[in-house]
């Protein structure tokens, strides 16, 4: 996935935050965070960008549908079954919806599997035009020995759009927000980035912007991770989790839970629980998460914190998720200060994932790095083995690095 991330990173999301930064025109980021996991995640799902997330914001029809088939499953949890099924019946509303969503799908899946189908009789399936393999999802259930129904590819497919997308992006969403309410802990963010930058890539150049961060670099931003953690602990992307009860069972509590009915736990709650969190649970804390020399994520047990499950059906794209945000989140902040539009409201929004009812309006300004570099030489020359963020500083990177102002103040397009 980081092969899809990165490019679109660089070629569509950096691009459209920095001619909103030119026009001077507010962008709803929630939308273009949507856009672009919606397009990541489709090219690790069946290696094919929609390009949703380009300048002119195209609206999608499988992405529409999608979201038209999620609306509608909202409300089956909402409604009584036997209401939901009379107007499913009836083919009636948001269940007319859900059909023709679900048409358009499968019709949209189903032409792409053909195509793949069709590469591999004639033996192209190895390699893409730009040359990269084919090592999406789908090609590889498909070169797989067994041979898998359409539908059984169509819903791994969907399967995967669907726990990857909203998830993501709102995720992200709810983390630039908070940023924008925690100038500490986006400095301190901006600390760890600048200085895994100093270490890799040299004194600030056109370099830090020519491309995203690699691999190596975002794996150790230590800090930004558990921001991201803070973020899912008090914004879970998903904020309830119900499972179906196959059989009869006890529930540690002394609850009995007969078969046939469904069992559901809220995330958001716990996550906002004194017992399990302490008495500063409420707020917005970072280093919670960190060992007391700031230099690792603790690992918190797993059913403490539970946004991404936990058990044996715990989130299969968990580390994934992260490598995505924290590139994504990295990537804007190091170019750019956000700044939420005065007078927007920020509220949530009751869907199946956690969104924000009226999106995220932010104005996209210049990020100046000066004071942030300042404090990054300045934690060199005093010998510190850490900063805050707690990543170590080099003592000698090596590069000759030669910096202008307008360089320091201004990202390089
Ligand atoms: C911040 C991002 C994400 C969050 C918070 C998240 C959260 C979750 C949660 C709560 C579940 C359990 C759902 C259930 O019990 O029914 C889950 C399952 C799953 N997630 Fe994620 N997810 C994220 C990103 C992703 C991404 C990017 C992918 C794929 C690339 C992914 C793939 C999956 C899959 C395949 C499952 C099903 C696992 C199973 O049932 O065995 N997730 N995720």
């Amino acid at each position: 996935m980081g092969r899809w991330v990165n490019r679109a990173i660089k070629h569509r999301f950096c691009p459209i935050l920095e001619s909103a930064r030119l026009r001077a025109e507010p962008v709803d980021l929630q939308d273009l965070l949507l856009r672009l996991t919606f397009d990541n995640i489709c090219g690790l799902a069946f290696g094919k960008d929609p390009l949703t997330l380009s300048p002119d914001l195209p609206e999608n029809g499988f992405a529409v549908s999608f979201d038209q088939a999620t609306e509608a499953t909202l409300q089956r949890f909402i409604v009584p079954e036997p209401f939901w099924q009379l107007r499913k019946w009836l083919r009636l509303g948001l269940e007319s919806d859900m059909s023709r969503s679900l048409q358009h799908m499968d019709s949209y899946l189903s032409d792409i599997i053909s195509t793949r189908k069709l590469e591999l009789a004639a033996g192209r399936l190895e390699r893409i035009g730009d040359g990269n393999p084919h090592d999406d999802l789908l090609s590889r259930f498909m070169k797989k020995k067994e041979s898998y129904s359409e539908k059984f590819l169509q819903h791994v497919a969907l399967n995967f759009i669907l726990a990857g997308r909203d998830t993501s992006s709102n995720a992200l969403s709810w983390f630039f927000w908070l940023v924008t309410q925690n100038p500490r802990v986006e400095e301190k963010i901006l600390l760890e980035i600048c200085t895994v930058l100093v270490e890799a890539r040299g004194e600030l150049s056109s370099s830090w912007f020519d491309e995203p961060l690699g691999f190596e670099e975002v794996d150790r931003l230590m800090y930004l991770k558990a921001a991201l953690s803070e973020t899912l602990r008090l914004y879970p992307s998903v904020p309830e989790d119900s499972k179906h009860v196959v059989s009869d069972d006890v529930l540690p509590t002394g609850v009995h839970v007969p078969a046939g009915s469904a069992v559901t736990y809220s995330i958001y709650s716990m996550g906002r629980m004194k017992f399990i969190w302490g008495d500063d649970c409420s707020e917005f804390k970072p280093e919670r998460w960190l060992s007391p020399d700031g230099t690792k994520v603790e690992g918190h047990d797993a059913y403490k914190f539970v946004a991404f499950n936990a058990g044996p059906r715990i989130c299969l794209g968990k580390d994934l998720a992260y490598l995505q945000m924290k590139s994504i989140a990295a990537a804007v902040l190091l170019r750019h200060r956000l700044t939420v539009v005065p007078g927007h409201r920020v509220e949530q929004k009751m869907s199946l994932t956690l969104f924000m009812k009226y999106g995220l309006m932010v104005e996209v300004g210049t990020r100046d790095l000066r004071p942030i570099l300042e404090k990054v030489k300045a934690v060199a020359v005093e010998g510190s083995p850490t900063i805050n963020g707690g990543v170590a500083l080099a003592k000698d990177n090596g590069h000759e690095g030669s910096t202008t102002d307008h360089q320091l103040a201004a990202p390089v397009a």
